[in-house]
């Protein structure tokens, strides 16, 4: 516990396990009016060989869509700076105040890469992986979670909003509610919220449940998670569920409130965006477009430029589109000399078994599509397995003819928006898989079943073939979505229906 711990609520008179508000307020508040609270801070602290540390950008679509939402509120960030026992004093980085939540190597390995990586990443991404069950990862869980809350509660003002996102903090809105009730409290999941039929596996399954239903608004990516969730709060606790509208929620989206005691938790779909006019504009600029030229140039002016952007993970289905691509050229439907696929894998999660085992794969793969269809100075993949930067990667999204993004499972895939959000000059085709996020939104992609090699394999091949005005009028659909439903309209309508104008006015 932190020095400036509060004494968690009596609960002795609350009503099916809610606590019961409380008059006084502890004495320990801090001073911010608005925190986001995830897993890791916007900044990951880096220690270097020769001891030197350097902060560097967190990987991942939360920090890009949570970053530009904060900059312009001022609010405070609580999160985890990235590597063992760090715990720096609170500091501003670009705008934004940074409060520390420290973690030993332990409980990285227990609460990180086990309970949140190893249980609930497979479990609710359709058991791709087999989920792992250890009580030992639950403990860790619940104790971090407790850590989380203490430090949330010790930085907030009185009568403050905090908005807690993800999977790895599901505990933390009814722990912090316990220490202060006075808060207005959020929570976005950003991941899928798996089917009941999974969800009922896990053995902590009505702890997770009552943990969320802490906040004043739960909210989902898309309506399937608000209907599982409300299914669940009934089945697992017993509350009374309603389906009605909660104001801003997208239109036509489902959404509905439970009953907890004293408090209805309204419950919505808001699906994330990117901040796709500052990425536009910036595609649009000298430098973006030169390095785009740049980029054909050093890869032979390929007559056939595809790309795919993602944490290497195996969700992403990268295995998917290699396969994909393989057998188009074995088959004769592309010309290996006419393509090259740069694939931009960046490290992620590299301790958890299955993400090396999924490295390897991918690997494997490259060198065996390089060594079959590839020549001397022109393999048919570039493989880049290291972080790239958004300045960077712009210029890779303007000079892609084609991207591919084949996720198994995504809860949106920022990416995907990124993309469309930087052909400016409406020349592009997205291959997007059906099981992400983004293809509720993104109707006019070419769509594809990543189960289906056979699908994504035709899905790709009509993006590549497609009559040039189709495939334009696809992407002028696309840009029209994005640049409409950008990040700033998410988190307004997120904290709209969590506290009404006064707040969401603040972005
Ligand atoms: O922090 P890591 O373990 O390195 O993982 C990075 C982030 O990955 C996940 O991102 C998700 O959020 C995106 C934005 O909503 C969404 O587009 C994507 O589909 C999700 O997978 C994870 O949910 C974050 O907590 C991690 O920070
Ligand atoms: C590979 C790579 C990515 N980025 C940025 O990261 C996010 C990824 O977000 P998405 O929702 O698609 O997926 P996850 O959150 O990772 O599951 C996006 O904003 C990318 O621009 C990056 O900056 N550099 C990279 O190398």
């Amino acid at each position: 516990m932190t020095a400036n711990a509060a004494t968690p609520n009596d609960t002795s008179t609350a009503t099916r396990g809610e606590s019961a508000p409380r008059s006084t307020l502890t004495s320990n508040v801090g001073h911010a009016d608005f925190v986001v609270v995830a897993n890791r801070l916007p900044i990951d602290l880096e220690r270097r060989p020769d001891g030197t540390e350097v902060w560097k950008r967190s990987p991942g679509g939360l920090v890009t869509a949570l970053e530009s939402v904060l900059q312009a509120s001022s609010g405070a960030w609580v999160g985890w700076p990235g590597v063992p026992d760090a715990n720096p004093e609170p500091f501003e980085a670009d705008g934004i105040e940074l409060h520390s939540v420290p973690l030993s190597a332990q409980e990285i390995e227990y609460y990180y890469e086990g309970f949140s990586n190893g249980t609930l990443w497979p479990l609710f991404h359709d058991v791709i992986v087999q989920p792992e069950y250890h009580r030992h990862w639950w403990s860790a869980y619940v104790e971090v979670n407790r850590r989380f809350a203490e430090t949330v509660a010790a930085a907030t003002a009185e009568q403050g909003t905090v908005w807690v996102q993800d999977y790895q903090l599901l505990l933390l809105p009814k722990m912090l509610r316990q220490i202060r009730p006075d808060l207005n409290i959020g929570f976005f999941q950003h991941i899928p919220f798996p089917p009941v039929e999974l969800f009922m596996q896990l053995p902590w399954r009505t702890e997770i449940i009552e943990g969320m239903l802490g906040a004043d608004l739960v909210g989902f990516h898309l309506p399937g998670g608000v209907e599982n969730f409300l299914y669940l709060a009934s089945r697992l606790s017993g509350y009374e569920t309603s389906r009605r509208s909660i104001g801003t929620a997208r239109k036509g989206s489902r959404s509905g409130v439970v009953q907890v005691g004293f408090r209805e938790v309204k419950v919505g779909a808001f699906p994330i965006s990117i901040a796709s006019g500052k990425i536009s504009e910036r595609s649009k600029s000298k430098e973006v477009r030169q390095r785009s030229k740049e980029i054909r140039k050093e890869l032979g002016n390929p007559k056939l430029l595809m790309l795919g952007v993602d944490r290497l993970d195996y969700t992403k289905g990268i295995d998917v589109r290699l396969r994909a691509l393989e057998e188009l050229i074995a088959e004769g439907r592309i010309g290996a000399s006419d393509v090259s696929l740069v694939q931009i894998a960046t490290p992620s999660r590299e301790r958890v078994e299955q993400y090396q085992t999924m490295r390897t794969s991918i690997e494997h793969a490259v060198g065996r599509i390089n060594g079959l269809y590839g020549t001397i100075g022109h393999p048919i993949v570039t493989y880049l397995h290291r972080p790239v930067p958004q300045a960077e990667l712009l210029a890779f999204y303007r000079s892609a003819d084609v991207m591919l993004v084949t996720p198994i499972r995504d809860g949106m895939n920022l990416v995907a928006k990124e993309y469309v959000a930087a052909t400016v000059d409406g020349d592009g085709a997205l291959v997007l898989s059906e099981f992400t996020g983004a293809a509720a939104e993104l109707r006019r992609a070419y769509k594809c079943n990543p189960h289906d090699l056979d699908g994504v394999k035709d899905a790709i091949e009509l993006a590549v073939g497609d009559d040039p005005e189709e495939r334009r009028r696809r992407m002028t659909t696309l840009r029209r979505q994005v640049l409409t439903n950008d990040v700033t309209r998410w988190a307004r309508q997120f904290l709209k229906a969590l506290g009404g104008e006064e707040l969401s006015a603040k972005l």
